[in-house]
């Protein structure tokens, strides 16, 4: 695991929450991208070296919406940059980590995406993310 590469906030409304967002941080969001597979529409802000990524659902069965209905607004999970995102699966795995999904899925900002159950992490969904490179 390398650094935090960025923190989900699960929101209802992304045209309420992006200019709220750029007062606290005092920087516009630099990107808004939807991810049809996760049923999220997302936006991106970089405060510093610190990305944030705030979550709307676009469908009731995305797992923002479940949250939302469950839990509220608020922090959805911590995402971890890795380098080798199959290797890193193959040895979470190994230490007993449940993997929600074993092979890597495309996700937002150009990333190659997995996540841990978060019952097995004290209570926090963990997103690996590994950087598509170009060529
Ligand atoms: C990929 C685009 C973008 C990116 O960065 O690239 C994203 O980050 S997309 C983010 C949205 N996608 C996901 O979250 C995918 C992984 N999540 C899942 O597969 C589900 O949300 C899962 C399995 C974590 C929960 O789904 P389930 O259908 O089981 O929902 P329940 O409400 O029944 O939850 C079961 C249990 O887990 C607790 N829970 C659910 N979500 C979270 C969470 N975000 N953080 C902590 N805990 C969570 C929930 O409270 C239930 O616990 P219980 O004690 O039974 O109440
Ligand atoms: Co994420």
């Amino acid at each position: 695991m390398e650094k935090i590469e960025h923190i989900g906030i699960a929101v209802k409304d992304l045209e309420a929450s992006n200019p709220l967002f750029a007062k606290l941080l005092g920087v516009p969001q630099y990107k808004m991208e939807e991810v049809a597979t996760e049923g999220v529409r997302t936006s991106f802000f970089m405060s510093g070296p610190n990305k944030i990524e705030l979550l709307e659902a676009t469908n009731p069965d995305s797992p923002i919406a479940k949250f939302l209905e469950k839990k509220g607004e608020g922090i959805h999970h911590v995402a971890f940059a890795v380098d080798d995102i199959v290797s890193e699966i193959a040895r979470l795995k190994q230490e007993g980590f449940q993997i929600l999904n074993e092979t890597p899925k495309k996700g937002a900002d150009n990333k190659l995406v997995a996540f841990l159950h978060p019952k097995g992490t004290n209570g926090v969904l963990v997103e690996l993310c590994q950087e598509i490179k170009e060529g």
